[in-house]
């Protein structure tokens, strides 16, 4: 009998196990892939429009404690008219694997606009690339979604930020690109945007200054800020030096996503709001016995549902109205 040979094994797992899709592009050894062609986006959204009646001006990407999850008085339930689409119906997504993220579209209204809500998103750290991590926000663009509130939960570097605080984004810092890990990265295809988009306008002002106004008029202004998000790749938390090191640089909070997806709606010329929900002190010395916990993130959000449900939903309404193209 012919020895077995581990490559024919594995060969053959792939053939039946991988669905093959049509991802494009490689790097200069020519093996890994930088993306699905605008084809396929296409074809994704075309699925997608063929489920729903009215295409949605704004896209919200709830995350950890954000809507994420499908409970009472989350923002995400708060859509009328609701379509809801897992992730694992709609053909070439990726699939949600962190607990407290749904993972599925949900298609409706906010106060009258017409939305999609991503109810958990993809992150780096579950084994997608960054291009991947970022699919959605191509197909949302290909859906006529013309803004972008992208949510977080982040851990407060700011030694005034408090646990519940939010923050408006008004920029990030891209630390997995400065070591060339880019969702842009690989060929660009021009239907979508420019080979070098320009980033210093990435969260767009006037919305930054309406989530301000919305703020006062909510009374909630003592607890909302404005300040500079970074992702890191995780699943782990930050130690003590990386915090210090951050905080050096000009870092007032600390996640684990959004960046790449902030780049990926801007380049594509989705204008774009960020907001963190601060669900932890980062601990920047040695002396405290406290840790960074997943629950506790979720716990802070949980507890802060009902106000961001309100924010965002104001939100919502004022940035449709403040927007020219959005019907
Ligand atoms: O999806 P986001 O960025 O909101 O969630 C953050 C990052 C990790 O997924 C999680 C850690 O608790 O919170
Ligand atoms: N990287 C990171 N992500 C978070 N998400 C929520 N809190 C944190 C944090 O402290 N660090």
């Amino acid at each position: 009998m012919a020895p077995i040979n581990a490559n024919d094994i594995v060969e053959k797992n792939c053939l039946v196990t991988q669905k093959v899709l049509p991802e494009i592009g490689s790097d200069c050894n020519g093996n890994e892939k930088t993306g699905y062609s605008y084809e396929t986006l296409v074809e994704t959204a075309n699925f997608l429009l063929s489920r729903i009646s009215e295409k949605p001006n704004i896209g919200i990407i709830c995350g950890s404690g954000m809507g994420s999850y499908w409970k009472e008085g989350s923002l995400a339930e708060s859509i009328t008219d609701g379509v809801r689409i897992p992730y694992e119906d709609i053909p070439n997504f990726p699939i949600s694997t962190v607990e407290g993220h749904h993972g599925q579209l949900v298609f409706g209204h906010i106060e009258g606009v017409s939305v999609v809500a991503m109810q958990g998103r993809f992150h780096y750290y579950e084994g997608y690339p960054l291009w991947k991590c970022c699919l959605p926000v191509r197909v949302m663009k290909l859906l006529g979604v013309k803004i972008l509130i992208a949510t977080n939960a982040a851990g407060g570097l700011n030694p005034n930020y408090k646990i519940g605080d939010l923050m408006i984004v008004r920029d990030h810092i891209n630390m997995m690109g400065f070591a060339g890990n880019n969702p842009l990265h690989g060929p660009n295809d021009e239907r979508f945007g420019p080979r070098f988009p320009p980033m210093n306008k990435a969260y767009n002002y006037e919305f930054r200054k309406i989530a301000k106004e919305v703020a006062k008029e909510l009374n909630i202004d003592h607890i909302v800020r404005e300040g500079v998000y970074t992702c890191l790749g995780g699943p782990n938390f930050e130690t003590v030096a990386e915090l210090n090191m951050l905080k050096m640089v000009g870092v007032d909070a600390v996640g684990m996503s959004t960046v790449h997806e902030v780049i990926t709606a801007r380049h594509c010329d989705i204008k774009v709001f960020g907001l963190s929900l601060i669900t932890n002190e980062c601990i920047t010395n040695y002396d405290q016995d406290a840790e960074a916990n997943h629950e506790e993130v979720l716990d802070v959000g949980r507890m802060r549902q009902e106000m961001l449900r309100k924010y965002v939903s104001c939100l919502v309404k004022k940035f449709s109205q403040a927007d020219p193209d959005a019907p």
